[in-house]
């Protein structure tokens, strides 16, 4: 039997108590987004591999926002951690995760959050020595009750819950001994992003960016 080092603990998760998830269609939007988010005290973001932008919305920010610490979301193979690599992401967060795409991750040697949404998956990559996760598709799984039912048999994984989480859901989330910093694009929204309306971007990561960590 082969034994992998233990995963370091994912410093990502430790920069503010939201991670901002973009998905952004044009990179022309990358610097000022990531402007107005690291305005608003939000310096860690998620660019998600969603849209064909994305590999230089990354490569934009790592570049001209340097007090940014940008990353790859929605990474779901190895050719995937290669684009995020390559574009200069500093740590990568899938939804998901398989054997083939952990070995992934871990060569990378950046940080990573692998998503997981189950027991037996948490399980799984606490036995590979992963105790930082994604907890996705936070609120369709069970939300900020089902989560903290984790907490109990699993107290060594430690979570970015994410998607469907709002302003006013945050919060339950980040009162859980088990949950490090949330995930979310409610700090950028639609109508703001399509008026590039980057202070209500700041005003929104602001009041993201003081939700209360408790402890
Ligand atoms: O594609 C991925 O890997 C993702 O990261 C999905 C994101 O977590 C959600 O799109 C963000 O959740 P919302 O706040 O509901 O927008």
């Amino acid at each position: 039997m082969t034994t992998t080092p233990p995963a370091a603990p994912s410093p990502v998760l430790d920069l503010a108590p939201v991670l901002p998830v973009v998905v952004l269609e044009d990179a022309v939007d990358a610097v000022p987004v990531a402007r107005a988010l690291v305005e608003g005290g939000l310096p860690a973001i998620e660019v998600t591999l969603r849209t064909r932008a994305a590999p230089e919305v990354i490569a934009r920010i790592a570049a001209e926002v340097p007090e940014a610490v940008v990353g790859a979301g929605t990474v779901l193979s190895p050719a995937h951690v290669r684009a995020a690599v390559d574009a200069g992401a500093r740590f990568l967060v899938s939804p998901g995760c398989t054997d083939l795409l952990l070995r992934s991750l871990r060569e990378s040697a950046l940080p990573f959050l692998p998503g997981a949404s189950t027991a037996s998956e948490v399980l799984a990559l606490l036995e590979q020595g992963v105790t930082d996760m994604k907890f996705f598709p936070a609120e369709a799984a069970g939300g900020a009750p089902y989560l903290r039912a984790l907490s109990s048999p699993l107290p060594r994984a430690r979570f970015c819950p994410t998607g469907g989480i709002s302003a006013s859901t945050a919060a339950d989330y980040l009162a859980l001994p088990n949950v490090a910093c949330v995930g979310g694009s409610w700090m950028l929204p639609d109508d703001a992003l399509a008026a590039r309306d980057w202070s209500r971007v700041t005003r929104l990561a602001r009041e993201a960016a003081t939700l209360h960590i408790p402890g």
